[in-house]
């Protein structure tokens, strides 16, 4: 059985970023991941220096995967500092001058770079676990081709992805002669997630350098090919690793799911926060569960509170982009791999998805015609 002893006894023989030093006294060196027979560990660089250390992280990944027993390695470069934490990140290098760190925007700005072929990142993010973030990501995915995009879905939420269950896929994604990785395509959409790469338990444990340089690798060595719009089911939460992510992935927007209880609203803020503070625009909101409609007897219940995300997000200045109800077959047909807006296309939630999605197409347009050159005005 491989072990990280095996694994950093392997590195020692090569030289870590500074052309001397071995890779595991280097101090660029992430956790080791080991899951099995597969590999993964990440270099933290200086991101300048990337093509020149390529040679490093192919020879690193050499000499790990020439271990008996190893059947993968997957070795990234990562800005990210190395791993042990703040304390890794904030002190300075032996010999090296304490730097200023960077603040957020200062790290975003350095660190998006766009993923070639895709046009647009949204993130579907959530202040706390259990709204229904993935859910809503899946069927907003789906409802977004609907209006004729194409669409890709990145599943990066490590501490449960669920895009596999919700999409019925049970393929791993195919790793092509070119090094990129086919993903699965199912209801015409390109799905990747990181439950593909790591089994459930072993997701748990990863953490900061880990997991960014897992979602680089998901965002830049994915074949994506020419995607309008790639929705990322971000992790729920407003940890560092939600931060890090916001700030790391070239986001064009992101869009809230809350449920109405005020608790869920609490949390719905601090993700809009979290949001605005790397610059983000925040898309809307979405109250997911808002009312119950009885199967039996077709009477709608608000059972928390119905309409508390519309007022808090006209409160705050956030647009609302709509409801969906808490509805059995909702959940049914997420268990079963066929999403609502696939398995019921005319129904009231596939339309509901829809109205969602068409709020959120026409942000993103707006979005990219900000980006674009303003027009010249001629005075005649
Ligand atoms: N509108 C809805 N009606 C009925 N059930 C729903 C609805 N939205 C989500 N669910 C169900 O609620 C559960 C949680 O949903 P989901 O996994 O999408 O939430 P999440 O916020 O992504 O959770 P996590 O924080 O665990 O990632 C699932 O069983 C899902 O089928």
């Amino acid at each position: 059985m491989i072990t990280n002893e095996h694994v950093l006894a392997a590195l020692a023989q090569v030289a870590g970023p500074d052309g001397t030093t071995p890779l595991p006294r280097s101090g660029t060196l992430s956790d080791i991941v080991v899951t099995n027979g597969k590999v993964y560990f990440s270099i933290g660089i200086d991101p300048t220096r990337a093509a020149e250390l390529e040679p490093m992280r192919a020879a690193a990944e050499r000499a790990v995967k020439a271990l008996a027993g190893v059947d993968a390695v997957v070795a990234t470069l990562t800005a990210e500092a190395p791993a042990g934490g703040r304390a890794a990140r904030t002190a300075p290098a032996p010999g090296r001058p304490a730097q200023a760190q960077p603040g957020p925007r200062a790290t975003a700005a350095r660190a998006r770079t766009e993923v070639p072929g895709v046009k647009q990142i949204i993130a579907v993010a959530s202040g706390k676990g259990g709204v229904g973030k993935s859910t809503t990501a899946c069927n907003l995915a789906l409802a977004l081709a609907r209006t004729g995009l194409s669409v890709g879905v990145l599943d990066a939420d490590v501490y449960g992805p669920s895009m596999p269950r919700l999409f019925g896929i049970s393929s791993k994604p195919e790793l092509g002669d070119d090094r990129m990785l086919r993903p699965p395509e199912r209801f015409g959409l390109k799905v990747m997630s990181i439950g593909f790469l790591v089994e459930d338990e072993a997701a748990i444990i990863w953490r900061g350098p880990m997991v960014m340089s897992a979602l680089q690798q998901l965002l830049r060595e994915v074949a994506w090919g020419a995607l309008d719009v790639l929705v990322v089911d971000m992790p729920p939460g407003t940890g560092d690793a939600q931060l890090t992510m916001a700030q790391n992935v070239p986001l064009a927007g992101a869009v809230i799911v809350s449920t109405p209880q005020d608790l869920a609203l609490i949390d719905a803020r601090r993700g809009i926060a979290m949001f605005r503070k790397v610059d983000v625009p925040v898309l809307g909101i979405v109250e997911n569960m808002s009312t119950f409609i009885c199967p039996a007897c077709g009477t709608r219940s608000d059972i928390f509170g119905h309409g508390g995300a519309r007022h808090e997000a006209e409160r705050i200045g956030v647009p609302f982009l709509g409801e969906v109800p808490l509805h059995i077959r909702i959940r049914e047909l997420s268990d079963s791999g066929e999403p609502v807006v696939v398995a019921d296309p005319d129904g009231p939630h596939a339309r509901a998805y829809d109205a969602i999605a068409h709020q959120v197409a026409s942000a993103l347009a707006g979005e990219a015609a900000g980006r674009r050159a303003p027009p010249r005005i001629v005075i005649e």
